[in-house]
């Protein structure tokens, strides 16, 4: 049923061809003949850290989506066991300053064409789902995830702040109070408690399953017409995705102040080391 990269992601821009990267396909896109819903996987292994290339493919994928007038679009991963493991360390840790920029502002910019995007999205969570990784899932209107992994705003835990508008998504996801425990313990919630705390809105058994729970949800939407839908969902979230278009730029800047800070650098030698070790 769902054909393979019926849409096609397109090759990385010359822009990034600079930097010498090859223009690897990271992201794989297939669509349903039959509903015109969209599964866009993230396939970077081993965890689908996301890096520049993997961010940019993402936000063009979406982008195309858009204007081929998508019905849905469900996120998940190539992976069995991570979703994705949120930015990729190695981006921060010593970093070329003009890919590092780069690096920033594509995310930004992958997080407002998801959060604003108009077709129903739902992220089928087939994995652990840490920090960016629960951005890009919390981005979605609808989650499913299956049992036995984690998700979460982990940054305090690493002795980082997460961004003001990983904040407000998290905020505008299980409201006030349960974020701002989440957020400041750093927390890891395991599927039955990111259940409970209303993290996710569905439990699958398998990936299938949470393909088919997620047809399932977009399916509603048949019924009504899209417009409404998304001013209803745009009146909801463009307060949110405005703050950022402001202040890009101020956003940036505190992103490299901390980045380039040496604390932070000996940080993320430490964290890359400790995550290097927990394998031995
Ligand atoms: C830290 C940022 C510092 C400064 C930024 C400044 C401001 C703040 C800005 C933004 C907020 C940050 C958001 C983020 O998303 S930071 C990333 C946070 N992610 C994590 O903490 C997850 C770390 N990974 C894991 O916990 C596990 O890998 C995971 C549970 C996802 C999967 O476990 P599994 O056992 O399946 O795999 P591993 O053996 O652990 O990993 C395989 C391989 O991949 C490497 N790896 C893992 N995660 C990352 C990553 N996020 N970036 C880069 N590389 C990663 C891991 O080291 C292994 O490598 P190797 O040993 O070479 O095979």
């Amino acid at each position: 049923m769902y054909s393979r990269t019926m849409l096609k992601v397109r090759t990385l821009s010359n822009n990034l061809k600079m930097y010498g990267s090859t223009s690897s396909n990271f992201v794989n896109v297939s669509v349903n003949d039959k509903s015109g819903v969209a599964i866009v996987t993230m396939q970077r292994e081993p965890v689908n850290s996301l890096n520049l290339e993997l961010i940019t493919q993402l936000k063009t994928a979406l982008s195309d989506l858009e204007r081929n007038k998508c019905r849905g679009m469900i996120l998940t991963s190539a992976s069995k066991s991570v979703f994705s493991a949120g930015l990729d360390i190695m981006e921060m840790y010593k970093p070329n300053q003009e890919r590092v920029r780069n690096f920033w502002l594509s995310l930004q910019d992958l997080w407002m064409t998801l959060y604003g995007c108009s077709y129903p999205s739902v992220a089928a969570i087939n994995g652990h789902s840490p920090a960016g990784g629960c951005l890009l899932s919390m981005s979605c209107e609808y989650r499913i995830m299956l049992p036995n992994f984690t998700i979460g705003l982990n940054e305090t835990k690493l002795g980082i702040i997460a961004p003001s508008w990983f904040v407000a998504t998290m905020k505008n996801t299980i409201g006030f109070r349960k974020a701002e425990m989440a957020l400041t313990l750093g927390f890891l919630f395991t599927t039955e408690e990111a259940l409970k705390v209303g993290l996710i809105d569905e439990v699958a058994s398998s990936k299938e399953d949470a393909i088919a729970k997620a047809d399932k949800f977009i399916g509603q939407f048949a019924k009504i017409p899209p417009q409404p839908r998304t001013i209803s969902k745009l009146m909801l979230r463009s307060k949110d995705i405005e703050t950022l278009r402001k202040t890009k730029e101020q956003d940036l800047q505190a992103f490299l102040q901390v980045v380039n800070d040496p604390k932070t650098q000996k940080g993320l030698e430490l964290y890359l080391e400790s995550l290097k070790q927990r394998k031995a």
